[in-house]
């Protein structure tokens, strides 16, 4: 979808709207063209005359006549709202719809936000355009009736007002392109400060949940910083900008008082000539072009760069993931291959994989060896540089990312606890559970006597898990995924802090509960409850059952070997 060319379409459907806001224009320029020549009848013919009431009656023509332009002005705002909202109206109509039409449906959400910004820079578009209507249209109007008059009036001095304005209105538009990038550097600093700020708002809970008051406070920072420069480069343009407008204004006017005496010394002018020569000057283009100056180009730029900006915005690619649908809930590894950086060595190499509800995979290998890599390609988190993960027949990052939060659990090493009652952290990732769910859950991992310490489900827990342990705190992660709807589950260390008794039951209550279970193992006795085995070790990765590994596998063997005399010493 092109927004200018909706923009410019809407724009000329309104053609006869714009052709009466023309005839309104005429109107409304008559005392522009006017206003100079009445006066120099005033003062030649009356004032100058020695008839000072035929100079009075000039005048009084002159205010019939401004009147009637006022009366132009009254028009062109009546018309102006005939031609505007329909424009704004169809620029919404298209956008927004098309929008949420073609992004909406593969994000996890409707993106409110997306069409905020949407309806945001369309309000831009809208006033801009009433602006340059109202403002430019009035200026070039009032501009080209004040020359002409002024030819009129005073042919020779004419030439010495035209050359310097039509040299500033040149400068001024070769000035433009940069203008319009830095304008254009305001709005992006604008939105990304609103963006962050939102961000962070909107995460307020998880922002102090995990201590991250000061990152997220620095990111805040960052974003006004770049906004404030961006603003003063913008200052510095509109200075430059202003500059050439009042040299263009002002140069004429003292060029006018400089030849005029001469001039009307040589019989070449009328005193009332140039005093009507001034009065166009002073009083309409110097003013017009001090408008152009301070709101009209402001206009045209903001215009510019919110038809820029909307085109960006609607055309925005849809959030990562897609539509498709996954059947069931298998994962299949085909060629899977990652590493961190394009020419770092590997995490995972060509893994083939295949994984069913009831599988039960016990994911082990020395520390930085890639499993927690291997959960993030598992979840879709991270692109493989090579191969393919599959959920349900689809490829895991084609899926909505709303379906894949619904279907995979990931549950890290350090458990995430938030200020809150006991109930609200268990039921995050099952709103619609009951009470009597999320108690048996809690008590399937374990976490039933924690849940009763607390003071049961509506028990409050402080800042920062204040007054749980580490394990404490990863019982309650435990028996949160537990209540939850997901049919893969992957613990990554998840267990870490329990004792190896609380780690088995809650490994068990997992395995128990159906769907696919993976276990990135932090003992190896983890190894031992699952019923197939992944072991990572650099180039070497194997695939199998204990017996099978044991039997076939020296380097797997010799990990159980130095595991087991540890494990006999530590009890
Ligand atoms: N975000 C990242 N950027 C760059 N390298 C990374 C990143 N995350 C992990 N790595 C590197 O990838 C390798 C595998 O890390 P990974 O965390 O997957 O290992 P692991 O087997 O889970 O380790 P552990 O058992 O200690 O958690 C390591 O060398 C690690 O330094």
């Amino acid at each position: 979808m092109s927004v200018v060319r909706l923009y410019w379409g809407s724009l000329g459907r309104q053609w006869r709207g714009g052709l009466v806001l023309l005839g309104c224009s005429v109107l409304e320029s008559v005392p522009a063209f006017l206003s100079g020549r009445l006066v120099a009848l005033a003062v030649d013919r009356g004032f100058a005359a020695g008839a000072p009431l035929t100079g009075v009656l000039w005048l009084l023509v002159f205010a019939l006549v401004a009147v009637l332009g006022a009366l132009g002005s009254r028009l062109v705002w009546r018309q102006l709202g005939m031609v505007i909202e329909p424009i704004r109206d169809a620029l919404v109509t298209a956008v927004v719809g098309g929008v949420l039409r073609n992004g909406a449906t593969s994000r996890n959400a409707p993106d409110a936000s997306g069409v905020a910004r949407i309806t945001q820079h369309v309000e831009v578009i809208r006033d801009a355009t009433a602006g340059l209507l109202v403002q430019a249209r009035g200026m070039l109007v009032t501009t080209v009736a004040a020359l002409a008059g002024l030819f009129t009036v005073a042919g020779g001095l004419a030439w010495l007002v035209a050359i310097p304005v039509l040299t500033a209105l040149t400068l001024f538009a070769c000035l433009l392109p940069a203008l319009a990038a830095r304008q254009r550097a305001v709005a992006i600093a604008d939105e990304r400060t609103a963006e962050v700020a939102g961000g962070v708002l909107v995460g307020m809970r998880d922002v102090v949940a995990c201590g991250a008051e000061q990152t997220a406070g620095m990111a805040v920072f960052e974003a006004v910083d770049d906004q404030a420069r961006a603003a003063v480069r913008m200052a510095q343009a509109t200075a430059m900008r202003t500059l050439v407008i009042a040299v263009g204004g002002f140069s004429p006017l003292v060029l006018v008082l400089l030849n005029a005496p001469g001039m009307v010394a040589a019989g070449e002018l009328t005193a009332g000539a140039a005093l009507g020569s001034l009065v166009y000057l002073a009083t309409t283009m110097q003013p017009a072009l001090q408008g152009l100056a301070s709101t009209a180009s402001t206009v045209v730029l903001r215009l510019l760069v919110a038809v820029r900006r909307l085109s960006e915005v609607a055309g925005e690619p849809p959030a990562p993931g897609g539509d498709a649908e996954p059947v069931g809930a298998s994962i299949s590894v085909r060629g899977l291959t990652f590493g961190w950086g394009e020419h770092a060595e590997p995490v995972v190499r060509g893994l083939d994989l295949d994984l069913v509800p009831g599988d039960h995979l016990a994911v082990v290998g020395p520390s930085g060896i890639g499993k927690s890599t291997l959960a993030g390609l598992l979840t879709g988190q991270l692109e493989p540089q090579d191969g393919q993960v599959r959920l349900g027949g689809v490829p895991v990052r084609s899926v909505r990312a709303a379906t894949v939060h619904r279907m995979v659990a990931l549950i890290p090493q350090e458990a995430y606890v938030f200020a809150g009652t006991v109930r609200e952290n268990l039921a995050l990732l099952a709103p619609e559970a009951t009470d009597e769910r999320l108690y048996e859950a809690a008590c399937a991992v374990g976490a039933g006597d924690l849940v009763d310490a607390l003071g049961g489900l509506y028990g409050e827990i402080g800042h920062g898990a204040e007054g749980l342990s580490a394990g404490q705190a990863q019982l309650l992660g435990l028996a949160r995924v537990y209540a939850s709807r997901a049919e893969v589950i992957i613990l990554d260390e998840a267990t870490a802090h329990l004792d190896p008794a609380a780690e088995a039951h809650a490994e068990r209550a997992f395995a128990a509960r159906g769907g696919i279970l993976v276990v990135i193992a932090h003992r190896l006795s983890s190894a031992l409850r699952a019923n197939r085995l992944l072991v990572m070790d650099g180039d070497h990765t194997l695939l199998g059952t204990h017996e099978g590994l044991i039997a076939s596998s020296a380097r797997y063997a010799a990990m159980m070997a130095a595991w087991k005399p540890a494990r006999v010493q530590a009890s």
